[in-house]
Protein backbone atom coordinates (compact mmCIF):
# COMPACT_ATOMS: atom_id res chain seq x y z
CA UNK A 1 0.00 0.00 0.00
CA UNK A 2 1.09 3.82 -0.86
CA UNK A 3 -0.20 6.97 1.09
CA UNK A 4 -2.21 7.72 -1.73
CA UNK A 5 -3.77 3.93 -2.63
CA UNK A 6 -7.36 4.84 -1.30
CA UNK A 7 -7.40 8.32 -3.53
CA UNK A 8 -5.46 7.09 -6.27
CA UNK A 9 -8.17 6.81 -9.14
CA UNK A 10 -9.65 10.51 -7.58
CA UNK A 11 -6.12 12.26 -7.71
CA UNK A 12 -5.51 10.90 -11.31
CA UNK A 13 -8.97 12.00 -12.50
CA UNK A 14 -8.90 15.38 -10.78
CA UNK A 15 -5.53 15.72 -12.29
CA UNK A 16 -6.62 15.10 -15.72
CA UNK A 17 -9.66 17.60 -15.31
CA UNK A 18 -7.38 20.21 -14.43
CA UNK A 19 -5.98 20.02 -17.47
CA UNK A 20 -9.18 19.41 -19.64
CA UNK A 21 -8.25 20.80 -23.11
CA UNK A 22 -9.62 24.50 -23.60
CA UNK A 23 -9.46 24.89 -19.66
CA UNK A 24 -7.15 26.38 -17.16
CA UNK A 25 -7.08 27.44 -13.60
CA UNK A 26 -7.72 30.84 -11.99
CA UNK A 27 -5.21 31.15 -9.09
CA UNK A 28 -7.38 33.64 -6.40
CA UNK A 29 -5.05 33.12 -3.73
CA UNK A 30 -4.04 36.29 -3.03
CA UNK A 31 -3.50 36.47 0.84
CA UNK A 32 -4.87 39.27 2.71
CA UNK A 33 -1.87 41.54 2.05
CA UNK A 34 -1.69 41.11 -1.74
CA UNK A 35 -5.34 41.11 -2.50
CA UNK A 36 -4.89 44.51 -1.00
CA UNK A 37 -2.21 45.41 -3.07
CA UNK A 38 -4.42 45.27 -5.76
CA UNK A 39 -7.24 46.53 -4.15
CA UNK A 40 -5.08 49.79 -3.42
CA UNK A 41 -4.80 50.15 -7.17
CA UNK A 42 -7.92 50.70 -7.78
CA UNK A 43 -9.06 53.02 -4.13
CA UNK A 44 -10.86 49.86 -2.69
CA UNK A 45 -10.79 49.19 1.06
CA UNK A 46 -8.87 45.77 1.92
CA UNK A 47 -11.89 44.58 4.61
CA UNK A 48 -13.28 40.88 4.75
CA UNK A 49 -16.83 42.07 2.88
CA UNK A 50 -14.63 43.23 -0.38
CA UNK A 51 -12.95 39.96 -0.17
CA UNK A 52 -16.08 37.93 -0.48
CA UNK A 53 -17.30 40.64 -3.02
CA UNK A 54 -14.95 40.41 -5.28
CA UNK A 55 -14.45 36.50 -5.15
CA UNK A 56 -18.20 36.28 -5.48
CA UNK A 57 -17.72 38.56 -8.71
CA UNK A 58 -15.61 35.88 -10.29
CA UNK A 59 -16.80 32.65 -9.04
CA UNK A 60 -20.81 33.77 -10.23
CA UNK A 61 -19.67 35.07 -13.98
CA UNK A 62 -21.64 33.50 -16.24
CA UNK A 63 -19.91 30.08 -17.35
CA UNK A 64 -17.27 30.41 -16.28
CA UNK A 65 -16.55 26.94 -16.38
CA UNK A 66 -16.50 26.88 -19.98
CA UNK A 67 -13.15 28.23 -19.67
CA UNK A 68 -12.17 27.62 -16.10
CA UNK A 69 -11.28 23.99 -14.38
CA UNK A 70 -10.32 24.84 -11.06
CA UNK A 71 -9.89 27.74 -8.85
CA UNK A 72 -7.12 28.09 -6.11
CA UNK A 73 -8.61 29.75 -3.32
CA UNK A 74 -6.74 31.41 -0.26
CA UNK A 75 -8.40 29.85 3.18
CA UNK A 76 -10.78 32.33 3.84
CA UNK A 77 -12.53 32.30 0.61
CA UNK A 78 -12.87 28.52 0.70
CA UNK A 79 -15.24 29.08 4.01
CA UNK A 80 -17.03 32.08 1.83
CA UNK A 81 -20.64 32.09 0.98
CA UNK A 82 -22.37 34.33 -1.80
CA UNK A 83 -24.75 37.12 -0.13
CA UNK A 84 -27.47 34.58 -1.12
CA UNK A 85 -25.65 31.95 1.12
CA UNK A 86 -24.65 29.90 -1.07
CA UNK A 87 -21.03 28.37 -0.43
CA UNK A 88 -18.52 29.35 -2.69
CA UNK A 89 -17.46 25.61 -2.86
CA UNK A 90 -21.37 24.62 -3.90
CA UNK A 91 -21.05 27.54 -6.83
CA UNK A 92 -18.11 26.14 -8.18
CA UNK A 93 -19.25 23.23 -8.14
CA UNK A 94 -22.61 23.67 -9.70
CA UNK A 95 -20.66 25.44 -12.34
CA UNK A 96 -18.25 22.42 -13.29
CA UNK A 97 -15.24 24.00 -11.66
CA UNK A 98 -12.62 22.40 -8.85
CA UNK A 99 -12.31 24.17 -5.87
CA UNK A 100 -8.41 24.16 -4.79
CA UNK A 101 -6.60 25.52 -1.44
CA UNK A 102 -3.35 27.16 -1.40
CA UNK A 103 -1.58 25.17 1.63
CA UNK A 104 1.64 27.10 1.83
CA UNK A 105 2.41 29.60 4.48
CA UNK A 106 4.84 31.92 2.66
CA UNK A 107 8.91 31.56 2.76
CA UNK A 108 11.21 31.83 4.88
CA UNK A 109 15.68 33.12 4.59
CA UNK A 110 17.59 30.16 4.43
CA UNK A 111 20.27 30.90 6.86
CA UNK A 112 24.04 31.10 4.77
CA UNK A 113 22.45 31.89 1.44
CA UNK A 114 21.93 35.40 -0.33
CA UNK A 115 18.16 36.11 0.70
CA UNK A 116 17.84 32.69 -0.68
CA UNK A 117 14.25 30.88 1.20
CA UNK A 118 12.38 27.80 1.62
CA UNK A 119 8.80 27.36 1.73
CA UNK A 120 6.80 26.85 5.23
CA UNK A 121 3.78 25.19 6.09
CA UNK A 122 4.52 21.11 6.39
CA UNK A 123 3.46 21.54 10.14
CA UNK A 124 -0.03 20.50 10.60
CA UNK A 125 -0.24 20.07 6.75
CA UNK A 126 -1.78 16.45 6.65
CA UNK A 127 -4.91 17.47 9.17
CA UNK A 128 -5.37 21.11 7.49
CA UNK A 129 -5.64 18.79 3.98
CA UNK A 130 -7.85 16.33 5.68
CA UNK A 131 -9.95 19.23 6.69
CA UNK A 132 -9.97 21.26 3.39
CA UNK A 133 -10.71 17.80 1.52
CA UNK A 134 -13.33 17.66 3.64
CA UNK A 135 -15.33 20.95 2.82
CA UNK A 136 -14.50 19.74 -0.77
CA UNK A 137 -11.16 21.36 -1.88
CA UNK A 138 -9.59 18.63 -4.28
CA UNK A 139 -6.43 20.44 -4.74
CA UNK A 140 -3.73 22.46 -3.53
CA UNK A 141 -0.54 24.67 -4.32
CA UNK A 142 2.42 25.10 -2.49
CA UNK A 143 5.34 27.60 -4.22
CA UNK A 144 9.03 27.07 -4.19
CA UNK A 145 10.55 30.69 -4.44
CA UNK A 146 13.82 30.17 -6.26
CA UNK A 147 16.05 33.28 -7.08
CA UNK A 148 17.93 33.35 -10.21
CA UNK A 149 20.63 36.24 -10.02
CA UNK A 150 24.14 35.69 -11.50
CA UNK A 151 25.79 38.25 -9.49
CA UNK A 152 24.80 36.48 -6.13
CA UNK A 153 25.01 33.00 -7.77
CA UNK A 154 21.70 31.65 -7.41
CA UNK A 155 20.36 29.39 -7.40
CA UNK A 156 22.66 27.75 -4.53
CA UNK A 157 22.92 23.86 -4.31
CA UNK A 158 21.08 24.44 -0.61
CA UNK A 159 18.23 25.93 -1.87
CA UNK A 160 16.96 23.83 -5.16
CA UNK A 161 17.95 20.73 -2.30
CA UNK A 162 15.84 22.55 0.47
CA UNK A 163 12.59 23.41 -2.15
CA UNK A 164 12.45 20.28 -3.80
CA UNK A 165 12.61 18.04 -1.00
CA UNK A 166 10.05 20.41 0.49
CA UNK A 167 7.87 19.99 -2.53
CA UNK A 168 8.21 16.70 -2.08
CA UNK A 169 6.95 16.57 0.99
CA UNK A 170 3.88 18.40 0.42
CA UNK A 171 3.25 16.77 -2.27
CA UNK A 172 3.33 13.37 -0.82
CA UNK A 173 0.96 14.60 1.93
CA UNK A 174 -1.31 16.05 -0.09
CA UNK A 175 -1.87 12.60 -2.16
CA UNK A 176 -2.16 11.22 1.52
CA UNK A 177 -5.32 13.38 2.21
CA UNK A 178 -6.70 12.98 -1.72
CA UNK A 179 -5.60 16.35 -2.80
CA UNK A 180 -4.30 16.80 -6.26
CA UNK A 181 -0.60 18.51 -5.66
CA UNK A 182 -0.05 21.65 -7.98
CA UNK A 183 3.87 21.89 -7.26
CA UNK A 184 4.88 25.59 -7.78
CA UNK A 185 8.45 25.85 -9.12
CA UNK A 186 8.16 30.26 -9.06
CA UNK A 187 11.25 31.62 -10.39
CA UNK A 188 11.97 35.38 -9.07
CA UNK A 189 14.53 36.42 -11.84
CA UNK A 190 16.94 38.90 -11.62
CA UNK A 191 15.86 41.96 -14.21
CA UNK A 192 19.06 41.64 -16.24
CA UNK A 193 19.03 37.67 -16.36
CA UNK A 194 19.40 36.15 -19.72
CA UNK A 195 17.32 33.80 -21.83
CA UNK A 196 19.74 31.23 -21.23
CA UNK A 197 20.39 31.58 -17.61
CA UNK A 198 16.30 31.26 -16.88
CA UNK A 199 16.87 27.88 -18.92
CA UNK A 200 19.95 26.84 -17.43
CA UNK A 201 18.82 27.01 -13.69
CA UNK A 202 15.35 26.22 -14.62
CA UNK A 203 16.49 22.92 -15.71
CA UNK A 204 18.79 22.13 -12.20
CA UNK A 205 15.42 23.02 -10.23
CA UNK A 206 13.67 20.99 -12.21
CA UNK A 207 15.50 17.68 -12.38
CA UNK A 208 16.11 18.09 -8.20
CA UNK A 209 12.21 18.51 -7.95
CA UNK A 210 11.34 15.27 -9.95
CA UNK A 211 14.11 13.70 -8.15
CA UNK A 212 12.88 14.18 -4.71
CA UNK A 213 9.27 13.17 -5.81
CA UNK A 214 10.12 9.81 -7.10
CA UNK A 215 12.13 9.59 -3.80
CA UNK A 216 9.24 10.35 -1.60
CA UNK A 217 6.85 8.08 -3.32
CA UNK A 218 4.35 11.06 -5.20
CA UNK A 219 1.95 9.52 -7.96
CA UNK A 220 3.29 11.31 -10.75
CA UNK A 221 0.03 11.20 -12.50
CA UNK A 222 -1.80 12.85 -9.29
CA UNK A 223 0.38 15.61 -9.67
CA UNK A 224 0.64 19.09 -11.94
CA UNK A 225 3.81 21.43 -12.75
CA UNK A 226 3.14 25.04 -12.16
CA UNK A 227 6.18 26.72 -13.61
CA UNK A 228 7.16 29.64 -15.01
CA UNK A 229 7.55 30.10 -18.89
CA UNK A 230 11.31 30.21 -19.39
CA UNK A 231 12.11 34.38 -19.97
CA UNK A 232 14.52 36.18 -19.90
CA UNK A 233 14.22 39.13 -16.71
CA UNK A 234 12.64 42.39 -17.36
CA UNK A 235 15.42 44.76 -18.05
CA UNK A 236 17.24 41.83 -20.50
CA UNK A 237 18.37 43.53 -23.54
CA UNK A 238 17.99 40.60 -25.91
CA UNK A 239 14.18 40.23 -25.90
CA UNK A 240 12.54 36.87 -27.50
CA UNK A 241 9.85 36.19 -29.56
CA UNK A 242 6.93 33.89 -28.31
CA UNK A 243 8.13 31.34 -30.65
CA UNK A 244 11.73 31.18 -29.58
CA UNK A 245 10.02 31.05 -25.56
CA UNK A 246 7.87 28.33 -26.75
CA UNK A 247 10.77 26.63 -27.72
CA UNK A 248 12.72 27.07 -24.87
CA UNK A 249 10.55 26.38 -22.39
CA UNK A 250 9.19 23.01 -24.08
CA UNK A 251 12.69 22.06 -24.53
CA UNK A 252 13.46 22.47 -20.99
CA UNK A 253 10.00 20.67 -19.75
CA UNK A 254 10.63 18.20 -22.28
CA UNK A 255 14.17 16.94 -20.40
CA UNK A 256 13.07 17.23 -17.11
CA UNK A 257 9.24 16.73 -16.75
CA UNK A 258 8.19 13.12 -16.68
CA UNK A 259 5.99 11.61 -19.52
CA UNK A 260 3.84 10.47 -16.08
CA UNK A 261 2.84 13.73 -15.24
CA UNK A 262 -0.60 14.92 -16.94
CA UNK A 263 -0.39 18.75 -17.56
CA UNK A 264 1.87 21.74 -16.64
CA UNK A 265 0.19 24.87 -15.60
CA UNK A 266 2.29 28.09 -16.38
CA UNK A 267 1.98 31.43 -13.82
CA UNK A 268 2.17 34.39 -15.68
CA UNK A 269 4.16 35.90 -13.24
CA UNK A 270 4.10 39.73 -14.06
CA UNK A 271 4.09 39.22 -18.24
CA UNK A 272 1.13 41.22 -19.52
CA UNK A 273 -2.52 39.89 -19.91
CA UNK A 274 -1.57 39.45 -23.85
CA UNK A 275 1.85 37.81 -23.57
CA UNK A 276 0.56 35.70 -21.21
CA UNK A 277 -1.87 34.34 -23.57
CA UNK A 278 0.06 34.68 -26.75
CA UNK A 279 3.22 32.75 -25.37
CA UNK A 280 0.93 30.22 -24.32
CA UNK A 281 -0.88 29.92 -27.51
CA UNK A 282 2.82 30.32 -29.15
CA UNK A 283 3.85 26.57 -26.63
CA UNK A 284 0.84 24.87 -27.82
CA UNK A 285 1.32 25.45 -31.55
CA UNK A 286 5.68 24.56 -31.75
CA UNK A 287 5.82 21.54 -33.08
CA UNK A 288 7.77 19.52 -31.04
CA UNK A 289 6.97 16.57 -28.39
CA UNK A 290 4.59 17.29 -25.41
CA UNK A 291 3.75 14.42 -23.64
CA UNK A 292 1.51 16.76 -20.96
CA UNK A 293 -0.81 19.09 -21.24
CA UNK A 294 0.33 22.68 -21.46
CA UNK A 295 -2.31 25.14 -19.60
CA UNK A 296 -2.65 28.14 -17.25
CA UNK A 297 -2.92 28.51 -13.66
CA UNK A 298 -2.68 32.63 -13.76
CA UNK A 299 -3.35 35.07 -11.38
CA UNK A 300 -2.64 38.80 -12.24
CA UNK A 301 -3.12 37.97 -15.90
CA UNK A 302 -6.61 36.55 -15.27
CA UNK A 303 -7.49 39.42 -13.01
CA UNK A 304 -5.75 42.55 -14.03
CA UNK A 305 -8.33 43.96 -16.23
CA UNK A 306 -11.45 42.87 -14.38
CA UNK A 307 -10.28 44.53 -10.86
CA UNK A 308 -10.07 48.25 -12.82
CA UNK A 309 -13.82 47.42 -14.62
CA UNK A 310 -14.95 46.55 -10.91
CA UNK A 311 -13.19 49.65 -8.68
CA UNK A 312 -15.56 47.65 -6.10
CA UNK A 313 -19.40 49.10 -7.43
CA UNK A 314 -21.71 47.10 -7.66
CA UNK A 315 -23.21 48.88 -10.96
CA UNK A 316 -19.86 47.31 -12.39
CA UNK A 317 -20.00 43.88 -11.58
CA UNK A 318 -21.29 42.76 -15.16
CA UNK A 319 -18.38 44.66 -16.45
CA UNK A 320 -16.33 42.90 -14.48
CA UNK A 321 -16.95 39.71 -15.17
CA UNK A 322 -16.63 40.02 -18.50
CA UNK A 323 -13.33 41.47 -18.76
CA UNK A 324 -12.45 38.07 -16.75
CA UNK A 325 -14.50 35.88 -18.83
CA UNK A 326 -12.33 37.30 -21.98
CA UNK A 327 -9.12 36.94 -20.71
CA UNK A 328 -10.55 33.68 -19.58
CA UNK A 329 -11.83 32.48 -22.85
CA UNK A 330 -8.27 34.04 -24.82
CA UNK A 331 -6.44 31.62 -22.41
CA UNK A 332 -8.41 28.67 -23.10
CA UNK A 333 -8.17 29.10 -26.75
CA UNK A 334 -4.43 29.64 -26.08
CA UNK A 335 -4.41 25.74 -23.92
CA UNK A 336 -5.76 24.76 -28.04
CA UNK A 337 -3.37 27.00 -29.54
CA UNK A 338 -6.26 28.46 -31.30
CA UNK A 339 -5.75 32.22 -29.48
CA UNK A 340 -5.50 34.58 -32.68
CA UNK A 341 -4.67 37.47 -30.49
CA UNK A 342 -4.98 41.34 -30.28
CA UNK A 343 -7.55 41.08 -27.21
CA UNK A 344 -5.88 41.62 -23.75
CA UNK A 345 -3.93 44.45 -22.35
CA UNK A 346 0.00 44.83 -22.95
CA UNK A 347 0.64 46.87 -20.02
CA UNK A 348 3.40 44.87 -17.86
CA UNK A 349 2.18 43.48 -14.70
CA UNK A 350 4.98 42.82 -13.14
CA UNK A 351 5.77 43.66 -9.66
CA UNK A 352 9.77 44.95 -8.51
CA UNK A 353 10.88 43.49 -5.57
CA UNK A 354 7.77 41.54 -4.50
CA UNK A 355 8.52 40.16 -1.27
CA UNK A 356 7.33 36.71 -1.63
O1 LIG B 1 0.25 31.45 -8.44
C1 LIG B 1 -0.27 32.50 -8.70
C2 LIG B 1 -0.24 33.03 -10.05
O2 LIG B 1 0.31 34.27 -10.01
P1 LIG B 1 0.59 35.13 -11.31
O3 LIG B 1 -0.06 34.43 -12.46
O4 LIG B 1 2.07 35.18 -11.46
O5 LIG B 1 -0.02 36.44 -11.00
C3 LIG B 1 -1.01 33.25 -7.69
O6 LIG B 1 -1.62 32.29 -6.90
C4 LIG B 1 -0.18 34.05 -6.81
O7 LIG B 1 0.60 33.15 -6.13
C5 LIG B 1 -1.07 34.86 -5.91
O8 LIG B 1 -1.09 36.14 -6.38
C6 LIG B 1 -0.72 34.61 -4.51
O9 LIG B 1 -0.50 35.71 -3.74
P2 LIG B 1 0.47 35.67 -2.49
O10 LIG B 1 0.58 34.25 -2.00
O11 LIG B 1 1.79 36.19 -2.96
O12 LIG B 1 -0.20 36.53 -1.50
Amino acid sequence: MEHWSQYKDELIATAKALVTPGKGILAGDESTGTIGKRFASIQVENNEENRRSYRELLFTAPNFGHYISGVITFEETLYHKTSQGKPFVDVMKEAGVIPGIKVDKGVTPIPGTKDETSTQGLDSLLSRCQKYYETGARFAKWRAVIKISIADGCPSDVAIKENAWGLARYAAICQQAGLVPIVETRKFLWMEITLLKTLTSDREVLYEVYYALDQQHVLLEGTLLKPNMVLPGTDCKDKASPKKIAECTVRTLQRTVPAAVPGIVFLSGGQSEEEASVNLNAMNQVEMVKPWKLSFSYGRALQSSCLKAWQGKAENVRAAQEAFLARAKANGEATLGKYAGGTGNNESLFVKDYKY
